[in-house]
């Protein structure tokens, strides 16, 4: 919760009497977070929309930022043909780290809590959030995973993505079907962040 999205509740200001609890512009025009907020970002990766469609209704129940991850070289239909050996998703499944196209979202040392979203390929992550797990740091975050798939549970992904990553409190994550908007946003709201 914070300065970061849609929330204007009123809150209980620790700081004294004149604060607003409302955000300040640094010199470039950019909102400054105070110190004591805890801000939350969604990361998502969707090579076909379902992911992103969720993230949006996650962050949007949150007032979270949201950080699209994405390949240098999108996934076409053709990668994405799960029933071709010769595929670049088949091709990539064994260890691949695409390349992407911003590893580090902005502005991520200031995000404690951190969602992170995906399709999942063969029971796994898609393999992008490979190289988004270890080309950060997550120390001192939390992190809650969650995906979207045609039938399959979220398995170990999450777990997986944790042991690439090497650090952060990875917490049990959740998997949704394509356009679970309102059962994403109320397990959004059941997180307690
Ligand atoms: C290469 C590939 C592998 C997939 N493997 C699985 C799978 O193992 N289990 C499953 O339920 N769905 C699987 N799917 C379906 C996707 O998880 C599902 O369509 C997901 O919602 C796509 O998210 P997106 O639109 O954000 O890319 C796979 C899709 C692709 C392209």
């Amino acid at each position: 919760a914070g300065c970061s999205g849609g929330q204007d509740e009123p809150r209980a200001d620790a700081h004294g009497s004149a604060a607003t609890g409302s955000s300040q512009m640094d010199e470039a025009g950019g909102a400054v977070r105070e110190a004591s907020d805890a801000a939350t970002l969604v990361v998502y990766f969707s090579a076909t929309g379902n992911t992103a469609g969720i993230a949006q209704a996650v962050a949007g129940q949150l007032g979270a930022d949201t950080f699209a991850i994405e390949a240098s070289v999108p996934y076409t239909d053709e990668d994405l043909n799960y029933n071709d050996d010769s595929s670049r998703t088949s091709q990539e499944r064994a260890d691949a780290r695409p390349e992407l196209v911003q590893v580090t979202p902005d502005g991520w040392d200031g995000y404690d809590t951190v969602l992170v979203g995906y399709p999942i390929w063969w029971g796994e992550a898609a393999w992008p959030l490979r190289t988004f797990a270890e080309g950060n740091s997550f120390d001192g975050k939390t992190v809650v995973p969650f995906c979207t798939s045609t039938s399959s549970g979220i398995g170990r992904s999450g777990e997986l993505l944790a042991g690439l990553a090497g650090d952060g409190e990875w917490q049990e994550g959740e998997r949704f079907s394509a356009g679970a908007f309102e059962e994403a946003a109320s397990w959004a709201a059941g997180l307690g962040l």
